[in-house]
């Protein structure tokens, strides 16, 4: 048995996990030749492959980045507006490959999906750490992610507070907030803003100024995809080729603007940006990886294609390769984390506190300076 393994899309702390284990698990469990495609599905057009043994995949359990490359715009049917997919699916063939292992994200999905036609059975497993894919309530990278926001609220909150200032971080996550909301609560920020709700600068505003008058600084976490009630997101650059071209920034810069008009301290902001997809994985992101990649060398062994291997209600199981693709889950607005963020007085860039219960324990706490 000859299969393919590939990743696609940005990379992700722990993509090598997952290569790791899906090589060993297949060498160790049917004696199967595992080999690597280079870049992403760009390495079926252009034909770069290199096999993989125990040996390529020795010590890359904990290295960031994936020792097999990335791409983020190979699409084999729409390759510089060219339908390359059969040439690809022959070379799959002249290779050998029964099945390929494709990790990515959505758009991987979508053309693995498509390129199951050609007779490969492909098997997903999902990365992401925006940990934004349908059907799946984790994927390796966001405890990394998450921990390396952590890492800088706890950095910025000391420097705020002996400064007096407001401190902006701004984080990964396009559409969904995940990464925001969990970091913030993790860090200890005062205000978090997502996507997901629509933030009004006055609001903000206003905590920063009760702050300003007892503790002195506020923290706020920002996630790139965030943007004001009625206006738009905050657009760094757009990549030609890509399917979804638009590169988010930069909305703790305007942040930091808006809010330097309302107040007194002073303002700053740090944009952690690719910072948080780099280096080593944690260790639950290592587990996790290791898990999905274990799993999808049992589905290639069992025969099982065209499915995404998926972690839900704490188990690892797997779901049709079509449930996945171009999908996103975003935090919804009754999420159990955000009726704790509120709980506690951590803003959510709104004006007022919507859950009635939170309203009234905030009117009755009185909050510790330096908290
Ligand atoms: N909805 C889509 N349909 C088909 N291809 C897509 C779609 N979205 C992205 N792609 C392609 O999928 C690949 C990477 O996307 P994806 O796996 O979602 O990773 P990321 O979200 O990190 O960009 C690229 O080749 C891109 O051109
Ligand atoms: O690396 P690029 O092309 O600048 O893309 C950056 C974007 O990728 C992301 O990191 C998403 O990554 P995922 O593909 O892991 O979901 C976004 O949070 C960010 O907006
Ligand atoms: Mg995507």
């Amino acid at each position: 048995m000859r299969i393919g393994i590939l990743t696609g899309g940005g990379d992700c702390p722990g993509l090598n996990a997952v290569i790791r284990a899906v090589t060993k698990a297949l060498i160790k469990t049917c004696g199967a030749e595992v080999i690597g495609i280079e870049d992403g599905y760009l390495g079926l057009i252009e034909q770069r492959v290199r096999p993989l043994d125990l040996r390529a995949v020795a010590g890359i359990l904990t290295r960031g980045g994936t020792i097999l490359g990335t791409h983020n715009a190979a699409n084999p049917f729409n390759w510089q507006g060219r339908d390359v997919s059969a040439q690809c699916a022959e070379f799959a063939r002249s290779q050998g490959l029964q099945a390929i292992v494709v990790i990515g994200g959505d758009g991987t999905m979508a053309i693995s999906h498509k390129f199951s036609q050609y007779g490969i059975g492909m098997v997903g497993v999902p990365k992401t750490i925006d940990n934004d894919l349908l059907h799946t309530e984790r994927t390796f990278g966001f405890d990394t992610a998450v921990a390396v926001v952590a890492d800088a609220l706890d950095r910025l909150q000391t420097t705020a507070q002996s400064h007096h200032r407001v401190m902006l971080v701004e984080t990964m996550g396009r559409y969904a907030g995940w990464i925001a909301l969990e970091a913030g609560l993790a860090g200890g920020a005062d205000v978090i803003l997502l996507p997901e709700v629509p933030y009004d600068i006055d609001a903000i505003a206003e905590v920063c100024r009760r702050r300003e008058a007892r503790q002195r600084f506020t923290l706020i976490c920002v996630a790139e995809g965030a943007a004001p009630a009625g206006g738009s997101m905050t657009v760094a650059s757009t990549v030609e080729g890509s399917h979804d071209p638009v590169r988010l920034g930069g909305v703790a810069n305007v942040l930091k603007l808006a809010l330097e008009q309302r107040l007194t301290s002073e303002v700053r902001a740090t944009i952690l940006g690719h910072i948080q997809r780099g280096g080593t994985p944690t260790p639950f992101d290592r587990v996790l990886a290791t898990q999905f990649g274990v799993h999808a060398a049992e589905l290639v062994r069992a025969g099982q294609f065209n499915r995404l291997v998926v972690l839900r209600e704490g188990r690892i199981a797997s779901v049709p390769l079509a449930d996945v693709a171009g999908g996103i889950r975003t935090v919804p607005l009754d999420h159990p984390l955000l009726t704790v963020a509120r709980s506690i007085g951590v803003s959510l860039g709104v004006a007022g506190v919507p859950d009635v219960t939170a309203q009234r324990v905030a009117a009755a706490v009185d909050e510790p300076a330096g908290e």
